[in-house]
């Protein structure tokens, strides 16, 4: 310091320093290196203002407006840039803030605060204006070396950020897979196996997304049961049963369009939900479709038989009704379709639902 401060006092005038004759010539060092060289060192604390700093002394906040440079005569200060970006411990000779001094009024990128005690030179406009007047090439030298480390910072800021992108770009492409893996996962969950029709939970979902938008009301419902389908099991194998099934669910795939829901609800039951404008007639007509397809292919001599007759209970849900209302109708009506002997439909009016 106490060299410093000779030198310092030799510019406490507007006048240009006297420089030392060994400090004549510009410095030759490279400009990519972080600290002044001997000779810059001296130029400047020939002109800056001496002051100390205290362990953990914030000397400047990240966004502060500012002016001034600082070099460091001893001790460390920590440069911290905020979010994820690596700070910088700069010692002896090195400097910082310099934008503040170049530009002016500058917002400070990083947070400087003193590692250990130490001791500062201050460069403001008014003393870097002097070693502009009296030493162009040395501040010329010192120019071009802020620049190289700004444009290196830069550069550094930019890999970092494409790297960064290319991750970003990683994690998304694993999200989005992630998530399509996810969504056909919950179609599976949605659907039978054996049959690929709903099963109950895909019936619950079709009904409470109906229900959310009002629209439960005239809906024929279908409730079809195979007959005597132990027996196919039984006398030629379940290979040959679910074979009978993929039947039936192809029956009620075919007659079903985009917004009806074909379900299987399990074993060898099923049902059909479909949009009915016509009424009760319309019902039936679908019903009688599914129950004569049905026995048409039992009548193709085939063994092991690819089809079974079908017993099929039928109901409207009422405008504004429930699911459970009109499940409750198409389920007396197949109690009563299996009762008489199977191989039949059967309607069930909301009116008369008692048996
Ligand atoms: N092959 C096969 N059989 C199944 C499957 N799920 C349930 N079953 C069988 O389906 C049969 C259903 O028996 P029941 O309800 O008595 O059927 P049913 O013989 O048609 O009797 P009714 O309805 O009175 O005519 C049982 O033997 C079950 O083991 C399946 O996924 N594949």
């Amino acid at each position: 310091m106490k060299r410093m401060s000779a030198l310092a006092a030799q510019v406490g005038t507007d006048a240009p320093a006297p420089w030392p004759a060994d400090l004549a010539g510009a410095p030759q060092d490279d400009p990519g290196t972080p600290e002044l060289s001997v000779s810059e060192y001296a130029l400047f604390a020939g002109i800056a203002r001496p002051r100390s700093m205290r362990a953990g002394e914030v000397l400047f906040g990240r966004g502060d407006l500012g002016t001034t440079m600082y070099i460091i005569a001893s001790g460390q200060v920590e440069l911290d840039f905020g979010e994820d970006l690596v700070g910088k411990t700069l010692g002896p000779r090195e400097f910082f803030g310099e934008l503040g001094l170049l530009i002016g009024d500058h917002a400070r990128s990083a947070t400087a605060c003193a590692r250990a005690d130490g001791e500062l030179l201050e460069v403001r406009h008014e003393e870097f204006q002097r070693l502009v007047d009296a030493r162009p090439d040395v501040v010329a030298h010192f120019l071009r070396r802020a620049i190289a480390r700004v444009v290196l910072n830069e550069q550094f800021l930019i890999r970092r950020l494409r790297r960064r992108n290319t991750e970003l770009q990683g994690a998304l492409d694993s999200l989005r897979a992630a998530n399509d893996q996810l969504t056909r996962a919950e179609a599976m969950m949605l659907r039978d196996e054996l049959t690929g029709l709903f099963n109950r939970r895909g019936l619950r979902a079709h009904l409470q997304e109906r229900e959310r938008n009002g629209a439960t009301g005239g809906l024929g419902l279908l409730l079809v049961d195979c007959d005597g389908f132990k027996q196919i099991n039984d006398e030629h194998g379940h290979v040959a049963g679910d074979r009978v099934l993929q039947g039936v669910a192809s029956i009620l795939r075919s007659v079903s369009g985009a917004n009806d829901i074909a379900c299987r609800l399990g074993g060898d039951e099923f049902a059909l939900l479909f949009r009915a404008d016509g009424g009760r007639a319309e019902v039936l007509r679908y019903a009688d479709f599914i129950a004569e397809t049905a026995r048409g292919l039992q009548d193709i001599p085939q063994s092991p038989p690819r089809m079974c007759a079908l017993s099929i209970g039928a109901s409207l849900l009422p405008p504004g009704g429930r699911w459970s209302d009109g499940y409750g109708l198409a389920d007396t009506a197949l109690y009563r379709a299996k009762r008489l002997g199977g191989n039949r439909v059967e309607w069930q009016d909301a009116t008369v639902a008692t048996e």
